[in-house]
């Protein structure tokens, strides 16, 4: 690994190394644990276990490894007791460590399994897909869906070390890459207005020289929200910030079952729908909705429903936001692009005026 970058959090503090091959470090970490007399164990998924088997078995050769199923619906109480089922199986006691290998989903899931096996034990990140690596591998939020709404269910349990290899990206689909590129998009937006410019002016794709320099400043970015309000407790700002876009994007993954939309592509969408309502507001004009709405498209997102959704479940899923507060919705608005805010005293007309113009009926 050639950089790392520390998130400062006192006691829960810990680093994020970054480099082409993460392999040789997870590696070195792996073997540190079990001669210290720790047990390792794996979780990861199906799609990565046969796109990267020969780093795995670098990585993690000799442990045990649970391969789930890929995809969003492995997020679910089902699939945490099979995790959890498979930690006592091996008789993990509260000295062992779970390596999370894959997207989102499975550092979500794994991470919450840590979380509540033993009432907690160590789990490290080592994320697989462009998402992971920008943003759910930091940070400790950790989670399952329930059909009512996204991540209802979940703890903040950080990891302890997070290894980003984006040499493990050349064998992404696609979509999928383009998924994580909404969350690049949202941090360049939120607090970063130089990483949107740099988007707007080339598209970044997996072969882009830089790309390993624009995940270290997403991480970075994120890494200085989370130490300044970890538990999302801030009355206004704060963590919440890092939710632009979600509170339409989680309610289209709601509705439309997870899975339909990537979470990326709901967030696409959900930052077209907070760009319009921060133009409805009076903080931006069309001209940087317009610019919003490009860098996303070249990026190969969406910025519309790909078919019409009925209003009402959307706004319905909205309630259930977890920004939600008295009963009242609190939204993250574009102040300008590169400043974001929170704010809670919006006409939900406004929203549902912004839903519609993304597709919603
Ligand atoms: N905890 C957080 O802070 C946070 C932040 C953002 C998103 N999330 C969550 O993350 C999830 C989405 O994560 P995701 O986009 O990584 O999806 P994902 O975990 O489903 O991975 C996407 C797909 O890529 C495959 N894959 C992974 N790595 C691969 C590789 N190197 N080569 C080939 N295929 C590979 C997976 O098998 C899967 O099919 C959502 O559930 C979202 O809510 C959490
Ligand atoms: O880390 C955070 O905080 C985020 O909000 C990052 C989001 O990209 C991520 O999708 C997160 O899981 C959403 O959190 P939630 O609290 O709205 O479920
Ligand atoms: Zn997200």
């Amino acid at each position: 690994m050639i950089e790392s970058l520390t998130v400062n959090l006192g006691a829960r503090s810990y680093p994020i190394q970054f480099g082409v091959n993460a392999a040789a470090a997870v590696r070195a970490e792996v073997d540190a644990l079990i001669t210290a007399g720790r047990k390792v164990v794996v979780v990861t998924d199906r799609n990565l276990a046969n796109a990267q088997r020969d780093t795995l078995e670098t990585m993690f050769g000799g442990q045990p490894m649970l391969v789930l199923e890929p995809g969003e619906e492995t997020k679910s109480l089902t699939e945490l007791g099979r995790v959890l089922d498979f930690l006592a199986e091996h008789r993990i006691d509260r000295g062992g460590a779970l390596f999370a290998a894959g997207g989102g989903v499975i550092g979500d899931l794994a991470g919450f399994a840590a979380a509540s096996y033993l009432r907690g034990i160590a789990f490290y990140q080592v994320p697989t897909t462009l998402l992971s690596m920008v943003d759910s591998s930091v940070g400790g939020k950790t989670g399952i869906n329930l059909k009512a709404g996204k991540n209802l269910v979940g703890a903040f349990h950080q990891p302890k070390g997070v290894f980003i290899g984006t040499g493990l990206l050349t064998t992404l689909p696609p979509r999928e890459f383009a998924a994580g590129m909404a969350e690049v998009i949202k941090t360049g937006l939120l607090g970063d207005a130089a990483l949107f410019a740099q988007l707007e002016a080339k598209t970044l794709t997996v072969e882009s020289a830089e790309l390993g320099a624009v995940v270290r400043r997403c991480c970075a970015l994120k890494a200085g929200v989370v130490e300044a309000d970890e538990h999302e407790t801030a009355k206004e700002g704060g963590r919440a910030l890092l939710n632009l876009g979600h509170t339409f994007g989680h309610a289209i993954e709601q509705v439309t079952g997870y899975g339909h939309y990537l979470h990326g592509e709901a967030v696409a969408i959900g930052l077209a729908a907070a760009a319009r309502l921060s133009q409805k507001l009076g903080y931006i004009g069309a001209v940087e909705v317009a610019r919003i709405e490009a860098v996303l498209t070249a990026h190969a997102l969406p910025v519309k429903l790909r078919e019409a959704l009925p209003l009402a479940p959307l706004m319905t899923a909205m309630a259930r936001d977890k920004k939600v507060r008295a009963g009242a919705l609190r939204f993250v608005v574009l102040k300008s692009l590169g400043v974001a805010a929170t704010q809670g005293d919006i006409d939900p007309k406004l929203a549902e005026e912004s839903f519609r113009e993304v597709g919603a009926t």
